[in-house]
């Protein structure tokens, strides 16, 4: 992957419904590693299966995948259920099933009967749920989290996590989620993707990582 004079070289394979966190110093590459698993950036040279399917030439939507950004993403003019239905229905024309399935998707990420609320009037911890719910309602089995929870207080972030952690099981979903905490790799990411000085290596195991890190995460992690 390329990105102006930035050269990322990705050689790695992440088991279907493994949770992966992808940890590294600022500028390493963890958001270019994610778009380009995405569709968004276009690797220089190599390819990219997804479920044994090679998806290298095929446009973002066309990707067995969904993505959620720390921006979250949310139509301020939209209500709660609009910007979930997005995910499903673009043109926004749901017939009464997917809005039922809307209406549950709300409900399994805490927003019962919050369908009708505009997202400038709930709070952080609201809206990411209703741009993890909108990602959810797509059943894709690739979730990539881009630092989503970020501006979310240590109290909500750990509740964020867990509830993605408990989604993934339910739903078989595989994860990839960047994060600057290390913490947050080691409360649901079993395996980590280290991305430092234009490569990308692992998955390894969490613990064992944050244990003994490499010099290139030491000095990023503040770890002597
Ligand atoms: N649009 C762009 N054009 C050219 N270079 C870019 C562009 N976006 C990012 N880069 C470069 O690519 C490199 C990797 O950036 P990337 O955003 O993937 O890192 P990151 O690990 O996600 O960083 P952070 O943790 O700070 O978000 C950086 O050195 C950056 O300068």
């Amino acid at each position: 992957m390329v990105r102006g004079d930035f050269r990322l070289l990705a050689d790695i394979d992440v088991q279907s419904k493994s949770r992966v966190a992808v940890i590294g110093p600022s500028g390493g590459g963890k958001s270019t590693l994610l778009n380009t698993v995405a569709g968004f950036l276009q690797p220089a040279s190599g390819r990219i299966e997804i479920a044994g399917e090679d998806v290298t030439q095929a446009a973002p939507a066309a990707r067995n995948l969904t993505m959620v950004f720390q921006d979250n993403n949310l139509f301020p003019h939209l209500t709660l259920a609009q910007n979930t239905g997005l995910g499903i229905a673009p043109n926004l024309r749901l017939n009464a099933a997917q809005k039922d399935r809307v209406s549950a998707v709300l409900a399994r990420v805490g927003l019962e009967g919050k369908e009708a609320s505009l997202p400038p009037d709930l709070s952080g911890g609201q809206q990411s749920r209703a741009a993890l719910a909108r990602a959810l309602l797509r059943g894709r089995p690739l979730l990539l989290l881009d630092e989503p929870f970020a501006a979310l207080g240590p109290a909500l972030r750990l509740e964020m996590l867990d509830l993605v952690a408990e989604i993934c099981a339910e739903e078989a979903i595989t994860l990839l989620m960047i994060t600057h905490a290390p913490e947050d790799a080691l409360r649901i990411c079993p395996q980590t993707l280290l991305v430092a000085d234009g490569t990308v290596e692992g998955p390894q195991d969490t613990g064992a990582l944050l244990a003994d890190p490499p010099e290139s995460l030491r000095s990023y992690l503040g770890a002597r």
